[in-house]
């Protein structure tokens, strides 16, 4: 049996928290897939590659309402899609090299609990005084009749396929779904999206998941409200028998997205065998300072969180790290202020309470709602359905949350989130701060002073 002194499990957001402060310690990492694991290798970072990519393809057939006839002839999907991976496949075995290099020893096959702090990792047994716990989450692979009969993707595959199909059936109307579906369509792919719920993106606030299905309405065929009851094998794709709220369809399409949401990976851990409480989904529970059931053992990232962003597992592994080497000042990551955008077409962003949440709950609110056309930038790009809508507490004058769908939401959405997280007032920020002319940071600011 080995001991260590520090044993990282996944090597994701774990593999951030080392630092020279660790520098003289005996310490392993164990990581059966990719370092970088899923942000780097198959999730936000060639994910946003190929948004890029599609921006470009969108804007220039877009372009046309200002008066740029531009068209796009060709994509060439393989060069996009190794243009993406060159960059990021060598990574993993560097990163590894580099770790091997400081003296850590690598395991490349799963662990799993055998017992409370001690693991198995292929047949070796391994202790530690400290263990981070960071094994992420995987898709969800729905129990649908006949799945298990026909080639299908999710989000770990898709982004390597060796040809763009005609068609693809998107089952899920969440980040993924959206995401995709802007890629893929921007590449000329027609799109099919099955979304169980109302309407897509519900998880945003109702207004910007109401105008974002609209338009999202426009670009594929959104079947709301719909579930595939059976798949089966059709030529070389799919036919999806799709119960809809007016009778069953049949939709055949050349290929198949699964992205009806991530589980965590503490099953196949055993985190249970390692004394570790679970929440009903799975989630490793911790407390604010991220310390699990079983002392001395720490968890982070999407093993643990709802959110399942990476900055949210950044900002945990840099809790974790001050937490171990500092366990006489520990901190605490209040998760009140969680900001997320999902990249697609337009971009939405949103951080703090929704409107239907604050209702929910009960919490007093002013709301303001500003379109990006009444800015001067909303005209230059001839803007029609944008907005930027702000929720604050009408007693402190604090914000409550922010939610904006139109271009460059994720970058307008920053100077809320600041606000949001050192406390300062919307007066303040809409009359202490100057706002760039004629940028689109104007819609913010016009939005707050109507607060
Ligand atoms: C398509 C897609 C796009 C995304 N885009 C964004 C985005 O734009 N912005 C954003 O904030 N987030 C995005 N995310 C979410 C983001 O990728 C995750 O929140 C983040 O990667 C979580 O980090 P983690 O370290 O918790 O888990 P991971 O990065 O998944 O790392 C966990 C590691 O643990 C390893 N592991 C699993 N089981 C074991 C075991 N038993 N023993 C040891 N190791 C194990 C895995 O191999 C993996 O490498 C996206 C996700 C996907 C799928
Ligand atoms: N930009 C980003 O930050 C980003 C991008 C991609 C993924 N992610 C992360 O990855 C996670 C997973 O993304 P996702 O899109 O798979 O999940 P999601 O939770 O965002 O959405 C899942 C969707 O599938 C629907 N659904 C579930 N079961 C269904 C069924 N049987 N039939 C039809 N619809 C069904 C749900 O109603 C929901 O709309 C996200 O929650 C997010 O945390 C983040």
């Amino acid at each position: 049996m080995r001991h260590y002194d520090l044993v990282l499990l996944g090597a994701g957001s774990g593999n951030m928290l080392l630092s020279e402060e660790f520098d003289g310690l005996r310490i392993a990492i164990v990581e059966p897939g990719r370092f970088g694991g899923t942000c780097l290798n198959r999730g936000c970072i060639p994910s946003k590659m190929f948004v890029v990519a599609a921006d470009a393809a969108e804007g220039a057939r877009e372009a046309r309402r200002l008066g740029v006839h531009a068209s796009v002839s060709h994509v060439d999907w393989k060069s996009v899609r190794d243009r993406v991976f060159d960059r990021i496949d060598p990574l993993h075995e560097s990163a590894m090299e580099y770790r091997r290099s400081q003296g850590v020893d690598v395991f490349t096959e799963a662990a799993r609990f055998v017992a409370p702090k001690v693991l198995k990792v292929g047949a070796e047994r391994i202790t530690a005084e400290t263990f981070v716990v960071a094994v992420g989450a995987r898709p969800v692979v729905p129990d649908v009749p006949g799945l298990d009969t026909v080639p299908f993707h999710t989000s770990d595959t898709i982004m390597r396929i060796d040809d763009l199909p005609a068609s693809m059936l998107v089952l899920g109307g969440g980040f993924i779904a959206a995401e995709f579906g802007h890629v893929f369509a921007s590449f000329g792919v027609d799109i099919t999206i099955v979304q169980r719920g109302p309407r897509l993106l519900m998880a945003e606030d109702e207004q910007v998941s109401r105008r974002f299905t609209e338009l999202a309405a426009q670009r594929h065929r959104v079947l709301l409200g719909s579930e595939i009851t059976s798949v089966g094998p059709k030529g070389d794709g799919v036919a999806a028998r799709v119960a809809c709220p007016d009778g069953e369809q049949t939709v055949e399409a050349d290929m198949l997205l699964v992205a009806v949401g991530r589980r965590p990976n503490t099953d196949r851990l055993r985190a249970v065998d390692g004394g570790l409480e679970l929440d009903e989904h799975g989630h490793i529970v911790t407390d604010d300072a991220y310390r699990t059931s079983v002392p001395g053992v720490w968890a982070l990232g999407d093993a643990v969180n709802h959110f399942q962003l990476k900055h949210v597992a950044n900002a945990e592994s840099r809790v974790v790290r001050h937490n171990i080497l500092h366990p006489q000042d520990v901190r605490t990551l209040p998760n009140t202020v969680a900001p997320h955008a999902v990249f697609t077409h337009p971009q939405i962003a949103g951080v703090g309470l929704t409107e239907q949440e604050a209702r929910r709950r009960g919490i007093d609110f002013l709301v303001s709602v500003r379109d990006y056309a009444q800015t001067a930038y909303g005209w230059a790009l001839e803007d029609t359905t944008s907005f930027v809508k702000l929720l604050a507490n009408p007693a402190d004058r604090m914000l409550l949350g922010s939610d904006i769908i139109g271009p460059q939401a994720a970058t307008l959405i920053q100077p809320l989130i600041q606000a949001m997280s050192l406390g300062l007032t919307v007066d303040r920020l809409a009359h202490d701060v100057m706002y760039i002319h004629p940028a689109l940071t104007e819609a913010v600011e016009q939005a707050l002073l109507e607060l």
